[in-house]
């Protein structure tokens, strides 16, 4: 579930940023989404002039992109590490309280492998323009399910106090279908006042393959506008 973004500019010049991060004989990891798609086309372009580099994609789509540019993918398994992630979000808290840092994702559907990837990574960078700040998150969550899962918790989501939504395909009949053979549920909470919390309780139902909720992982955001970039340390 997208929202309307910020400006292509805005979203060009934090994920070319971010790619001038890359150094030379790294694992990176590759977020999904339009903001990161500028950081991978970004690293494409290093790696013709001779950077090497190995991808750790998130996504079918961040996957094909690398192949497109030139950057050698590989897998999670076949890695010792990940030196650096860059992936984008649906909204990020700025407050400075409680959950400050604490990012939505999955608005593709990708969040499983990218907080995988992130986790793993000794630094997460995250891409975005200033229209994903919010002081309280409020974006709705999705929780990736197994297919079979989806109305039990959908009741469970409910029980949380939060109205889920099956995400349907746009190019075909029915649901979307993840890179993992799984269905999203769109989770409106309203305001969360407590990310960590919410986190820890949507962690816990059965069939909930990974939620899109990421607490403490962010290490930076680079924040790009129509002429400037931001880089918040978190
Ligand atoms: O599942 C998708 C991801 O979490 C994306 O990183 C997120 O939706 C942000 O994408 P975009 O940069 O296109 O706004």
């Amino acid at each position: 579930m997208k929202t309307e973004g910020g400006s292509e500019e805005a979203k060009r010049r934090a994920g070319e940023r971010a790619a001038r991060a890359v150094e030379d004989g790294t694992v990176v990891g590759l977020g999904t989404g339009s903001t990161t798609a500028y950081a991978i086309r970004a690293i494409g372009r290093a790696v013709d002039e001779g950077l090497e580099v190995r991808g750790v994609p998130t996504s079918f789509q961040s996957r094909q992109l690398a192949l497109e540019v030139g950057i050698p993918v590989t897998e999670l398994d076949a890695v010792e590490g990940i030196d650096l992630a860059i992936d984008g979000a649906d909204q990020i808290a700025n407050g400075d309280g409680a959950g400050r840092g604490t990012l939505v994702k999955g608005g593709g559907g990708a969040h499983a492998r990218e907080k995988l990837v992130g986790a793993t990574a000794d630094r997460f960078v995250v891409v975005a323009d200033p229209s994903k700040f919010a002081d309280q998150l409020e974006h709705p969550v999705p929780l990736e399910v197994l297919p079979d899962a989806h109305t039990v918790v959908a009741d469970d989501v409910r029980e949380l106090s939060g109205e889920p939504t099956l995400r349907d395909a746009a190019a075909k009949d029915g649901p979307v279908v993840t890179d993992n053979g799984n269905l999203v549920l769109d989770c409106d909470f309203g305001p969360i006042s407590d990310p960590e919390e919410l986190a820890a309780d949507l962690a816990l139902i059965p069939g909930v393959v990974e939620h899109g909720l990421f607490v403490g992982l962010v290490d930076a955001v680079y924040v790009g506008t129509d002429d400037d970039v931001e880089v918040r340390e978190y």
